[in-house]
Parts: structure tokens; C-alpha cells; sequence
């Protein structure tokens, strides 16, 4: 390995990254992903490695994007349980390679990376997908990816109220004082008449039931990237239009496809670029899964502000 890899931080990604640039980018890199012949992506769903003692898992996340000139692999970990003792549940990393002979260029901290592109790519899905103006946002989960999905939305659309549940009610109480929303005791409470709803937990089984849900609200379905969870009600996933973020992920990851049998609408690629309509005045789901392409154009845009 060439011995001076750059070596970029968690604080150097904050100081650098931000909501307005990024979600622009990952529209763009949505795009692509939908019309991977043409824009010559190559990005194989990614390979999972069970940790069964720890009920966790090691993702392994490579894309090589001919037209961007970029090469890179992210690796993955997801322990859920580590939460329990206040450590973060998610670890990652980004491998940046010089994409015209291999060399390795960086290696750059992916935890803030994925905190911040999953949420702006849930941006970019509301963006298209929310009834018009929307006012009640409801976020259900407290953790990492609530935060970021609570700033990010609020890019897009000035909600006059913010709801946030978990099924700790002190942090729902901690994050909603933090961002200036509303500690809510149940999901249902949560939900009730909003218009856009984040499911960001690592619930295995479902938090919200089709009976709450306002008639054409918006739902990014962000956790149970797992074959065998689901964090939505099936009944949700059947009356939905619904949109993945890739569908080869969709049909061997997420639970909330396979155990539904949900009918995929199309990708929120095939939305961006005009193929498959924007259904705003119906029930959406957009089921994010999350993709290496996210992350190494994310971490393009690092390295290219830190030169
Ligand atoms: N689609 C994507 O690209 C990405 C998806 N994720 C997924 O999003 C989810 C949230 O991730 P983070 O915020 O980083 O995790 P985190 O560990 O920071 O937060 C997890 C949240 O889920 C809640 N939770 C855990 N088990 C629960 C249960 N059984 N019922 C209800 N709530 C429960 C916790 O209380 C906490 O509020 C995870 O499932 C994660 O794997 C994370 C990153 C990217
Ligand atoms: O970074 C990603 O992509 C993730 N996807 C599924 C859940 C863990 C993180």
C-alpha cells in the first residue's frame, strides 16, 4: 500500500460537508444509478457478512463510476444492540482509489458520511414526493439517523411542526428540545396528520399501521435494511405507490419489500429522471436501502474541499 494514504476524519467531513451541496449531488448520483449503462456505474448489490453472536453484520459496499473518475469501497458495520451501551450501533469506512491504476488515495471516515448522505437522500425523495406544502414532519427514532433526517428535511420544506418519537420518551424529550419540535409518547400520536413521516430505527418489526396515516402523506422508510425486517406495516407497503433506491437491493435486502410483496413502482432515479411519475398526491413510500454511490460521491466531494 502507498505509504502516505491521506486520512481524512469525522470532524474534517463536518467541516466540510454540507446539506445544500450535498443533496444536489445525490439527486444527481440517484440518476445515475437508474440508468447505469448510460452513465457507466457498476455498482453490485452489496455483500453481507452475518456476525451472529452479536446479531450484527459486516457490509461491504464497492461502486466504480466511469464518467466521475471514481473508484472507491465502503465497509460497513451494523451492531444494533450497541446503542444499549451508549456506543454507536453503525462504524464505516470509505476507500477512495485512484481509479486510473488502483492505487489507493484515501481512506475517509465514513460515519458522518453515512449519518448525512442517508438523510439527503430522503431530502431529495421529499423533494418529489411530499404533498404540496407540507407543515408536519414526524421523525420516529432518536438515534443518529433521526437527527440527521430532522436538519436535512427541513432544507427542503419549512414544517411549522416537527414530531419526534422513540421508544425511549427522554430522548425523543432530548432531541425534540434540541431541534426545536415536539416529544411525542406513542408512534400513532406521532404520525397522526403528518404529511411527511422518517421510520430511522433498528426496529425488526413494524411501528406504524396504515389506519394512522394521512391520506397522501410521504413515508422514507429508512430502517430494516434487512431481508428478514420490517419496520412498516404490510398493509402500508401494499396500499403505497412505492419507491426504492435500487430495486436489485430492494428484492434481496429489505424485509419491508419481501415480506409484503409490495409492488415496486420504480426507483427514485427513474422519478428524477421523468420515466416514472412523482405520485405526490398519493400514499408514497420511498424505501431507502442505502448505496455505495452515495457514499463515494460523498466522499469525492471531501476530498476534493480538503486538496
Ligand atoms: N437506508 C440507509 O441508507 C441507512 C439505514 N440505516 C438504518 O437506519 C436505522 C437507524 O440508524 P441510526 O439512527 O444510525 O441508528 P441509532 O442506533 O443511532 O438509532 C436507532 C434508533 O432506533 C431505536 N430502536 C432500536 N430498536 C428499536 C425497536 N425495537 N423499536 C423501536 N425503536 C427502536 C433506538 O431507540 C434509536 O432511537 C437503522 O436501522 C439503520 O441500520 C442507517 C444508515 C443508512
Ligand atoms: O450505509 C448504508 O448504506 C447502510 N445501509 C443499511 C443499514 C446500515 C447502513
Amino acid at each position: 500500500m502507498a505509504a502516505c494514504v491521506k486520512q481524512i476524519s469525522s470532524a474534517t467531513v463536518m467541516s466540510v460537508l454540507k446539506y445544500e451541496d450535498l443533496i444536489p449531488e445525490m439527486e444527481k448520483a440517484m440518476s445515475k444509478v437508474s440508468s447505469m449503462a448510460e452513465s457507466g456505474v457498476d455498482q453490485p448489490v452489496r455483500t453481507v457478512v452475518k456476525i451472529k453472536p452479536a446479531d450484527g453484520y459486516l457490509g461491504v459496499m464497492p461502486v466504480y463510476s466511469q464518467y466521475d473518475n471514481l473508484l472507491a469501497a465502503k465497509l460497513l458495520c451494523f451492531y444494533p444492540h450497541n446503542s444499549l451501551q451508549q456506543e454507536p450501533s453503525h462504524y464505516a469506512i470509505i476507500m477512495v482509489f485512484d481509479a486510473k491504476n488502483g492505487a489507493p488515495k484515501a481512506m475517509v471516515d465514513g460515519d458522518k458520511i453515512t449519518e448525512m448522505r442517508t438523510a439527503a437522500v430522503s431530502a431529495v425523495a421529499t423533494k418529489y414526493l411530499s404533498p404540496a406544502d407540507p407543515q408536519v414532519l414526524a421523525i420516529l427514532g432518536s438515534g443518529v439517523q433521526a437527527r440527521s433526517h430532522c436538519i436535512a428535511m427541513r432544507k427542503i420544506y419549512p414544517f411549522k411542526e416537527v414530531r419526534i418519537w422513540s421508544r425511549n420518551f427522554a430522548n425523543a424529550e432530548k432531541l425534540a428540545k434540541e431541534m426545536n419540535g415536539l416529544a411525542c409518547k406513542t408512534a400513532e400520536e406521532a404520525v397522526s396528520g403528518a404529511d411527511v413521516i422518517n421510520t430511522v430505527t433498528s426496529s425488526p418489526i413494524p411501528i406504524i399501521k396504515l389506519e394512522w396515516i394521512k391520506p397522501g402523506a410521504h413515508i422514507n422508510a429508512v430502517g430494516a435494511c434487512r431481508y428478514d425486517w420490517n419496520e412498516i406495516d404490510p398493509a402500508i407497503m401494499q396500499a403505497a405507490v412505492v419507491y426504492v433506491d435500487s430495486k436489485d437491493a430492494a428484492v434481496k435486502e429489505s424485509g419491508d419489500i419481501i415480506m409484503s410483496k409490495a409492488e415496486i413502482y420504480g426507483e427514485l432515479g427513474e422519478m428524477i429522471l421523468g420515466v416514472k411519475e412523482a405520485k405526490r398526491d398519493q400514499l408514497t413510500v420511498f424505501k431507502s436501502l442505502g448505496l455505495a454511490i452515495q457514499d463515494a460521491v460523498a466522499a469525492k466531494m471531501v476530498l476534493d474541499r480538503t486538496e
